[in-house]
């Protein structure tokens, strides 16, 4: 995901791609944020490094890339520097599965601590395991403790519900506005399908993620650029104008 963002962006369209084969299906369908994570690890499955290297060449600039980096406290913070050290990671989304709890943002302070200050780290909420939707409070630990510029919100159970239908319109609406009060942009993700785009598309978040929307044969199938080009259509005018990927300012 981008950091430098013109005023009033349009939603951008991220697409999770688990191998190179799928990359160009993801830009020839109009993708505006390329994603790469292993979905048979998990909802964030942390790719092996000579993957996000491959991805990453093959996507050549074309447009930013993005890296799922698993869950808080899969590895030590250190281990997980040198992975995104070791897969030219600069941009890595990290899950947290125990959002509220102090030990979380103290990890996520050392992960921050150990990354190197030009990657971005995003902090992953994950909506079915939360009771509600993070307080404003919450927001400003998770920013401050990751030194982040976005947040994601993502489902953890891909068989379960889908994020439209764990939160109401009203409570992502006003997660949107604290976490833009806490200076976060949203990226929106989690079994999304076409009307749960079509939806949540109106709430005008600045990204909206899929995978399994894409795939034949479900997420950890393959990507279909068909199918991209629909969801494209849907979320977005067309891929986003060039602009300054991963790094963090
Ligand atoms: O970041 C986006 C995720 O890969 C979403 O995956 P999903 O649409 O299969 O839930």
């Amino acid at each position: 995901m981008p950091t430098e963002l013109p005023t009033t962006p349009p939603t951008m369209l991220l697409i999770s791609v688990q191998e190179l084969a799928e990359v160009d299906a993801c830009l020839a369908g109009g993708a505006d944020l390329v994603d790469i994570k292993d979905p048979s690890r998990g909802p964030l499955g942390r790719p092996a490094a000579e993957q996000v290297r491959a991805i990453t060449d093959r996507v050549g600039g074309a447009r930013p890339v993005t890296v799922a980096a698993g869950d808080l406290g899969e590895l030590p913070a250190a281990g997980l520097a040198a992975w995104a050290d070791d897969a030219g990671a600069r941009f890595v989304k990290l899950g947290l599965p125990t959002a509220g709890e102090q030990s979380t943002l103290a990890g996520l302070s050392a992960v921050r601590a150990a990354l190197d200050q030009k990657t971005a780290l995003a902090p992953v909420l994950y909506a079915d395991l939360l009771p509600e939707p993070p307080p404003l409070s919450l927001l400003q630990s998770l920013r401050q403790a990751a030194d982040a510029s976005w947040l994601v919100v993502d489902t953890a159970d891909k068989s379960g519900r889908p994020l439209n239908a764990i939160w109401s319109r009203q409570q992502i609406t006003q997660l949107l506005s604290d976490a833009a009060d806490a200076g976060m942009r949203v990226a929106l993700a989690g079994r999304l399908g076409l009307a749960g785009l079509a939806s949540l598309r109106r709430l005008a978040p600045a990204v909206l993620g899929v995978r399994g929307a894409v795939c034949v044969g479900g997420r950890t199938g393959k990507i279909d650029a068909a199918l991209v080009s629909t969801v494209a259509a849907l979320v977005c005018a067309g891929p986003a104008a060039a602009r300054v990927p991963s790094e963090k300012t």
